[in-house]
């Protein structure tokens, strides 16, 4: 015990650190690993992608989580042993990495492991005004720790809560360290099932920085294909959407949901933009609509019309670049749709020199690199955006 409080104290005091980031998102592909290298804290942060990889989830573990996440009501049996489970694969899939890239386990300081969440209910969705602000990840990390022999955080989303966030979106902490510019204003959009961004006003004025989730990103196209196309977990270069029409009727439904009215930040999940949410938004439209590749093409339409219209109206006059990262960057259709909308080019990640699949396991490296090494707290506290540190320590015996 003693000896691995020793050895965290000397990963805090080293000139740099080591630390595999973990993401396993909403569209419950994969678990995303990426191999960083961190020098320095808060804003003379320097961090170094040595390694990244997705390995995907077989279809059979994807459809055991499926059962339970976002699911009102689910099997208590099935989630208590799939948190054990996650942990353990987690493990499996570190170590499995780590050999590929013929990287020695023991010179990993840290892993910062999200977990996987299950359910997020901020209370704008629970409507329990008692009752704070809730979310849930699972894949216990003591698990990770005792397989893998290294220190492990994780669980980072309950201290924003316990600290007066919703618990999302946290790269708002990584994007404006690593990202804020003295000169240009940045949109930092990032598109995996729900749709979140980072807003970086540059140094040069005095607006102010924050991320928010916007709405639908792939998620209910995902969830659609799913339904109507056995096999198929998304639609793979939009070829379905871009074959279909997109139907105005239907969209405007879509968009006029009181969620879109909620101010900024403002989190969500797939517990509410769901096929329930296109069925109520189908049961309404006057003409009974149309075909799987209309509907569709209209999901993809609502996606880049919500980000669309909040990052618009976040915006209105002030120039901008847009910074995109996330799966929905490699689907043609949404990217154009989007593009179109906010007559801009969309840039990705890339550009500023970080892989844009791999951001957001870097940013819950660099949360990690942040509590266990930051001498003093980098951020102001704001209504939403709580100064502190993030992770539970795991500690491997
Ligand atoms: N070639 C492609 N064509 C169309 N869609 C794609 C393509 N590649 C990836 N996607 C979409 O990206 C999704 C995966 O995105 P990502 O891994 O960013 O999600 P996530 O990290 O789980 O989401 P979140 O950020 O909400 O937690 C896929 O489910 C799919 O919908
Ligand atoms: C509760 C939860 O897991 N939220 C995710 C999800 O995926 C995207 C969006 O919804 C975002 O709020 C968040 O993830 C990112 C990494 C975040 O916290 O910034």
């Amino acid at each position: 015990m003693k000896s691995q409080i020793l050895k965290l104290a000397s990963i805090a005091n080293a000139p740099t650190r080591t630390i595999i980031g973990l993401m396993s998102g909403t569209s419950l592909d994969g678990l995303d690993i990426a191999l960083c290298q961190f020098k320095g804290t808060g804003p003379g942060t320097v961090c170094r992608l040595l390694e990244f990889t997705t390995i995907p989830y077989t279809d059979d573990f994807r459809s055991r989580i499926k059962e339970i996440a976002f699911q009102p009501l689910a099997d208590l049996c099935k989630l208590t042993v799939l948190n054990a489970e996650i942990g353990t694969y987690t493990a499996e899939l570190v170590l499995q990495a780590l050999k590929s890239w013929n990287f020695p386990v023991t010179d990993v300081d840290i892993i910062a492991s999200h977990g996987q969440t299950i359910f997020h209910a901020p209370k704008s969705f629970h409507l329990q005004n008692s009752a704070p602000n809730a979310t849930l990840q699972i894949g216990d990390a003591d698990h990770i720790a005792v397989k893998t022999g290294i220190i492990t955080l994780s669980d980072f989303r309950q201290k924003h809560i316990a600290a007066g966030g919703e618990g999302a979106p946290l790269v708002f902490y990584g994007d404006s360290l690593l990202f804020t510019d003295q000169q240009e204003n940045r949109i930092l959009l990032n598109i995996g099932g729900i749709s979140n961004f980072t807003w970086l006003p540059s140094g040069e004025t005095d607006l102010t920085a924050f991320s928010t989730d916007v709405g639908p990103g792939n998620t209910m196209m995902d969830q659609y294909i799913s339904s109507q196309f056995p096999g198929k977990s998304f639609d793979q270069d939009a070829i379905i959407a871009s074959s279909g029409t997109v139907n105005e009727q239907l969209l405007k439904i879509l968009m006029a949901d009181p969620f879109f009215k909620l101010g900024l930040p403002r989190t969500t999940g797939p517990e509410y933009f769901n096929l329930k949410y296109l069925e109520d938004a189908l049961q309404k439209c006057e003409k009974p609509v149309c075909s799987p590749a209309d509907i569709m093409a209209t999901l993809c339409a609502f996606s880049a019309r919500v980000i669309v219209q909040t990052i618009q109206q976040l915006t209105g006059d002030i120039p901008y670049q847009i910074y995109v990262s996330g799966g929905g960057m490699h689907n043609p259709l949404l990217n154009k749709m989007i593009s179109e909308g906010l007559n801009l080019n969309l840039q990705s990640t890339q550009e500023l020199g970080l892989n844009p699949d791999a951001k957001e396991a870097v940013l819950f490296a660099l949360l990690a690199n942040e509590c266990i090494a930051a001498p003093q707290q980098a951020f102001k506290s704001r209504p939403g955006i709580p100064a502190v540190t993030m992770g539970k320590i795991s500690l491997p015996d």
